[in-house]
């Protein structure tokens, strides 16, 4: 039998029949990313047409002549806003970049916030008016659904249902619009998004439009994981790994060039990687802490300090 990464009801949680349906939802998620850090997300109530409308517009920027598309791109600023061009990311330990351009909007905060200094002011492009608003709403409505699928994994490990949320009320949360262009050169050894596994505490993945995300099994194979069209893949990261001593594992995934002619179709994707406040100090939570799984990091680092680390490593600052 193949192994098959579950997929859930976010209903029976969110607008539960009955507490047992809603403690069994939580058994069953939490189960779910025990097993695979990786589950699908079915009825989320993010309305198709506002992903549909969100992909549109993103098209419309990545379809944009290169020189325009660069007007976006910040030096030195670590892609955290705006415009990545193509061929800069590249894969913890990986010889070779990725294949493809994105675009980070970040949280809007007031610009005298504590964290201004390291939350900077979103880019908007004049090109596609349209961006910033169908972009906001489609960060708000994953940042507001992110919420709920935390809430479930703090009570399945013994917290609060609302313990995230002082610690990710202003959380430096990235939406990031992905487009990989066709493949031409044949050989390449490039692949579309090498094996990593994401920094945030959980990554919302919504529409896919093709295949090419694939995940690694406890077992070590690659489980090719294209979800339905209504469904949202939400994944585990490191720092939610670390915070839970690896009770939630961040589990590697990467996304491969197709097949022959296939690779000559552009794949479009877009990311939520949802961060904890910048000034969060990731620390192993007690209730993690067994006597067969002892802590595995004694020491705390705060959320911004381990991005940064991880933004070295994967070649963006
Ligand atoms: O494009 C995808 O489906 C996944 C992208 C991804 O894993 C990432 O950007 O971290
Ligand atoms: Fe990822």
């Amino acid at each position: 039998m193949t192994a098959r990464i579950p997929t859930l009801d976010i209903a029976r949680f969110t607008h539960p029949v009955s507490a047992e349906d809603r403690a069994a939802f939580v058994a069953e998620l939490g189960q779910a990313y025990r097993e695979w850090g990786f589950a699908g997300i079915r009825n989320h109530g993010i309305a198709q047409e506002q992903i549909d409308r969100a992909y549109d517009v993103f098209q419309r920027y990545f379809a944009l002549p290169e020189d325009t598309k660069r007007q976006y791109h910040v030096a030195g600023g670590g892609g955290a806003r705006g415009y990545t061009p193509f061929g800069v990311e590249t894969a913890k330990g990986a010889q070779y970049s990725d294949l493809k351009e994105f675009w980070h909007i970040g949280r809007e905060i007031p610009r005298d916030h504590k964290c201004a200094d390291v939350m900077a002011a979103n880019l908007w492009p004049d090109e596609v008016p349209e961006f910033r608003d169908v972009g906001y709403g489609l960060y708000d409505a994953l940042d507001k659904l992110g919420s709920q699928v935390l809430a479930a994994l703090a009570l399945h490990i013994g917290l609060p249902e609302d313990w995230f949320v002082d610690k990710t009320n202003y959380g430096n949360s990235i939406l990031r619009p992905i487009h990989y262009p066709p493949i031409t050169t044949p050989d390449i050894p490039n692949v579309r998004a090498g094996a990593h596994e994401d920094i945030n505490l959980i990554t919302l993945l919504v529409g896919a439009s093709a295949a090419g995300l694939e995940v690694l099994s406890r077992k070590g194979e690659w489980v090719p994981f294209t979800a339905d069209a209504d469904t949202i893949v939400v994944n585990i990261g490191d720092m939610l790994q670390r915070l839970t001593n690896h009770v939630y594992p961040s589990t590697t995934h990467r996304v491969v060039n197709p097949p022959g002619e296939l690779a000559r179709q552009p794949r479009y994707s877009t990311p939520f990687f949802l961060h904890p406040n910048p000034d969060f100090l990731i620390d192993v939570l007690d209730s993690c802490v067994t006597p067969g799984n002892p802590s595995r990091y004694p020491e705390a680092i705060t959320a911004q300090g381990y991005l940064e680390e991880r933004l070295r490593e994967i070649k963006l600052k």
